[in-house]
């Protein structure tokens, strides 16, 4: 059982026994800490100089460096030399803290056998915490808990030892006090995963089965696979095969995750490493599946990762059609390294020939969008957003529709159903008040109360899913002043009264833009994507009208008045160069809209009529 490392030192080859390997996590709610922690672990491990540091070093997308949050995990093998005097190898999966990630996080925890469970010392154990830690247990693995922020002037050790003693059911002793910022307490860090974390288990004799859990496309050497082996050993220059198309390569390359690949002889059982075999098929790859050797393969696959279930749904339209092509390679490839997204293909009379694609939420249909744009020049439209309605109809038949262009005919419809979550909400108790005002808004009922902790209060409520995907957590921030956190599970569909609203631009029905909505809610709804669509449809030379609709009848209207848009009015003197850089710069806005009959439609109008004004 030994693992030939070339990690520690340019020409310093070394053997890891399977004992010194650690395998983990940081685990946290979101903000609490865990991508600034990684940062100093792998600091202190020595991997990166003072001049070479940078913040979010596992952060290596533009989009998590931009808005400072961690999207995908991420995995990198630090040497560490500990007090018994042994070098390990810990390999650290970086997980993101949103609840559309959390799917990522379920990834790399089952290659995991321990968890830094990391609580912000101010704002103590949150929803997230909570789930995140079921997520853990529920995969068997060490749990270290870690105080972090303790540098913070409103740090409470002493309140967040008592949350982590009756929220979590942790030894509070066994937490590590720790501030990522300054530095304290990463050494405590490192120890505690080396002491308490158990060494992976499997054997380096038995046929190899290895787990992919991420992968990406690169486009000088096809796909590059993150996987971790459980039994056997990996060369380059073995056969292997990927086990659910039996798809067969040559390995060219295996190495581990530095802050560069880095290549090794082998990857023994027990590791953590990427390989690359010349794999242009992009569909051979799939996130779960096992490898093997072709030659000696393992009786049966690993078990592989629970299917993931979207809650948001919404069309993607190439801005110009003949982009169609295009986009269904993108998207491909895009699929890799986000086995969250689903897709089917799908069309529209407005918009063309597109697909119809399902989302863990907001956040994640926003980061599929803006990655796909950014990493694959993808120039698209997004229709509006749905949940997934089931019907009940006249005929007995029941259809499920998360797509408004398939609403049944009226007539047909027997009973309609609508998906419900039970929501558990931290937060202080003095909210209390204006989060149940919030909550019965939305629909909320069978609510209960919890304390689990002196001024905080746990409320658990059912609520349609429709009324929590769209902006319930910006509503629930704002109301709470940042202090409310809120985790949900999708528990049943439930009969509701349902109708589809439909718009019309200058009377033309828009199909991109219709939406399903509970009855009652209808007009406030139409009223306010007309509202919306007037904000984010430019004025045009002629008079726009646009209405909302339920069966035929108007419900609500807005009207935007003529206006002829003259962007280089303000040029006199005839300076042409800045004339120029005007109308170039007014074609780059238009390859963003979208012709709708004789009206241009910006692509920010389709998400846009559900978010919250408070976004604005
Ligand atoms: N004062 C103080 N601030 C910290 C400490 N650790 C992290 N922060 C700050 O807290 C904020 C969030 O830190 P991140 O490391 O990005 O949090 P995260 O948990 O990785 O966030 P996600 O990846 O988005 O879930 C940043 O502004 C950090 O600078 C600490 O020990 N002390």
């Amino acid at each position: 059982m030994y693992q030939i490392l070339g990690v520690f030192g340019l020409f310093f080859t070394q053997l890891i026994h399977m004992p010194n390997i650690r395998n983990f996590s940081i685990i946290a709610h979101i903000d609490h800490g865990k991508s600034t922690l990684a940062d100093r672990l792998i600091q202190h491990t020595g991997m990166v100089g003072e001049r070479e540091f940078r913040d979010q070093l596992l952060d290596t997308m533009d989009i998590e460096r931009e808005r400072g949050i961690t999207i995908k995990s991420n995995t990198i093998t630090l040497p560490y030399k500990a007090k018994d005097g042994e070098q390990y190898a810990l390999n650290l999966i970086d997980t993101p803290g949103h609840v559309d990630f959390s799917y990522e996080v379920s990834r790399a925890l089952a290659s995991c056998e321990g968890v830094l469970l990391v609580v912000d010392a101010s704002q103590g154990v949150q929803a997230q915490t909570l789930a995140n830690l079921y997520l853990a247990m529920e995969h068997d693995l060490a749990i270290i808990p870690v105080i972090n922020k303790i540098d913070l002037p409103s740090a409470d050790v002493n309140m967040v030892k008592e949350q982590i003693d009756q929220e979590l059911g942790l030894d509070p002793e066994l937490a590590i006090l720790c501030s990522a910022k300054e530095g304290i307490g990463i050494e405590a860090v490192l120890d505690a995963i080396v002491a308490q974390i158990p060494p992976p288990q499997g054997d380096r004799g038995r046929p190899l089965s290895a787990l992919i859990f991420d992968a990406y496309y690169d486009p000088y050497r096809g796909v590059i696979v993150s996987f971790r082996v459980f039994d056997g050993v990996l060369k380059a220059g073995d056969l292997v095969r990927f086990m659910f198309h039996n798809a067969v390569y040559k390995v060219e390359e295996v190495g581990l995750f530095r802050l560069q690949r880095q290549p090794s002889p082998e990857l023994a059982a027990g590791m953590v490493g990427y390989l690359i075999a010349g794999i242009k098929t992009v569909a051979d790859t799939r996130v779960g599946d096992t490898i093997t050797l072709d030659a000696n393969p393992a009786a049966a696959p690993l078990p592989g990762f629970k299917e993931v279930k979207p809650v948001v749904f919404s069309s993607l339209y190439p801005v110009a059609s003949d982009d169609y092509q295009s986009l269904a390679e993108a998207l491909e490839k895009y699929k890799l390294n986000d086995a969250a997204l689903v897709y089917t293909k799908d069309s529209s009379a407005a918009l063309g020939q597109g697909f119809r694609c399902g989302f863990l939420g907001l956040l994640h249909l926003d980061i599929v969008q803006e990655r796909l744009e950014r990493e694959y020049n993808q120039s698209l439209i997004m229709t509006t957003p749905s949940v997934r309605y089931k019907f009940q109809l006249t005929d007995g038949s029941e259809a499920a529709i998360d797509n408004p262009q398939f609403y049944p005919d009226p007539v047909r419809i027997q009973k309609a159903f609508e998906p419900f979550i039970r929501a558990a909400l931290i937060i202080p108790e003095r909210y209390m008040g204006a989060v149940m005002k919030l909550c019965l808004e939305r629909r909320g009922v069978n609510s209960t109360f919890s304390y689990p902790s002196p001024g905080r209060i746990e409320i658990t409520i059912e609520l349609p899913l429709a009324e929590v995907v769209f902006d319930f957590y910006d509503r629930l921030k704002t109301v709470t002043q940042g202090y409310g956190s809120f985790d949900y599970e999708l528990i049943d569909y439930r009969e509701s009264d349902l109708v589809k609203l439909d718009i019309l631009v200058n009377s033309e029905k828009v199909d991109a833009l219709s939406t399903i909505v509970f009855k009652d809610k209808a007009r406030e709804w139409g009223v306010r994507i007309c509202d919306r669509l007037k904000e984010e449809i430019p004025r045009q030379q002629f008079k726009i009208a646009i209405q909302g609709a339920v069966g035929g009848k108007i419900i609500s209207r807005s009207t935007i008045s003529a206006f002829r848009k003259d962007v280089t009015a303000k040029c006199y003197g005839g300076d042409i160069t800045r004339k120029r850089k005007l109308l170039e710069k007014q074609k780059k806005g238009k390859k963003r809209m979208k012709m709708v009959g004789n009206i241009m439609i910006p692509q920010s109008a389709f998400v846009a009529v559900l978010r919250s004004e408070t976004e604005d």
